[in-house]
């Protein structure tokens, strides 16, 4: 099931049973030195057919932080999400340039199973998608498509739930279907299918932007949460968001082609967060986060 061509990660001894956070666990700013690189993102360029939507991106992210990516409309941030966990290759023409290095390791490289990378590298998306089945088998279905014997599915739909910080207020209604529950519950739901699949990286597009600032403040202290045990990259339009939940972010642009009268995505700035929304480097960057352009 692993793919050889991929480095062994530690979260990945056993994928089909996630427990508690392992006492060893990294902690977040553990002594100031900083956590591991995951990922090492290096002269990215992603196409649709002939169009370059984000160019020569480069940005690391560390295991165990929040990374945000923010920006305007249009400038490639869900381009370049994608990108992490190889989605772009199910949008046909999509193409992409440089090297995204996962533990060393080229994921475009030849040899490296798409579906392992996902199952590494899971997703959650701006609006909600459970499937119209019930709570219990939305979260089951990822373990169980990857072969974990049923005797071990109750075990992580509980651990997963719990995880997503749902147990309490689904453990009685579980055959009940996922449909029925609220819009925040929903994504809390689609967080425990992803964590389901012991994922080391979750990847979140706006997970918040289709709800109510209660039910986002759960998902952004679960998020918190989260980061102890697996490395979050999330793309945010709210920046008070990026702000409170993220170590790291980085503030793309875009670049007008005079020419073809395209935009492309860059990178204008990555650096600690707080330093992003107090005193950051580039004009662009300042403009932005202060409200004074986007
Ligand atoms: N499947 C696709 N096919 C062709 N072009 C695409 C596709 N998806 C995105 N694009 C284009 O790529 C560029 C970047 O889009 P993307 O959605 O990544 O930006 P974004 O920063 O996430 O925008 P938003 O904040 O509005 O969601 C845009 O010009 C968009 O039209």
């Amino acid at each position: 099931m692993s793919d050889p061509a991929l480095p062994a990660v530690g979260r990945t001894v056993d994928p089909r049973r996630i427990g508690p956070a392992p006492q060893s666990a990294p902690q977040r700013h553990p002594d100031g030195l900083g956590n591991p690189t995951v990922y090492d993102i290096k002269d990215v360029s992603v196409y649709y057919g002939s169009f370059r939507a984000v160019k020569d991106v480069n940005f690391t992210v560390a295991k165990n932080e929040i990374t945000a990516l923010i920006g305007p409309s249009g400038c490639g941030k869900s381009t370049l999400l994608r990108s992490l966990n190889r989605m772009n290759d199910l949008v046909p023409g999509a193409r992409v340039e440089g090297t995204v290095a996962y533990h060393g390791k080229n994921l475009y490289d030849a040899g490296v199973d798409p579906v392992e990378v996902r199952r590494r590298i899971g997703m959650v998306f701006q609006k909600a998608n459970p499937f119209p089945k019930s709570i219990y088998d939305n979260v089951a279905y990822g373990p169980k498509i990857h072969g974990v014997p049923r005797s071990e599915r109750d075990g992580i739909v509980e651990d997963s739930l719990k995880k997503a910080a749902l147990w309490d207020e689904v453990k009685d209604k579980l055959k009940q279907s996922a449909l029925a529950l609220s819009g925040g519950q929903q994504q809390r739901l689609c967080i425990a299918r992803t964590i389901a699949l012991s994922p080391e990286v979750v990847l979140m597009d706006e997970p918040c932007s289709a709800l109510d600032p209660i039910a986002t403040a759960r998902i952004e202290e679960l998020m918190v949460d989260l980061a102890r045990q697996f490395t979050i990259v999330i793309v945010t339009h709210n920046m008070q968001q990026a702000a409170r939940v993220s170590d790291k972010t980085a503030f793309f642009s875009t670049e007008v082609n005079e020419i073809s009268d395209t935009r492309t995505g860059v990178l204008v700035e990555f650096d600690d967060t707080q330093r992003i929304f107090t005193t950051p480097s580039d004009e662009r960057t300042e403009n932005y986060v202060t409200g004074r352009f986007g």
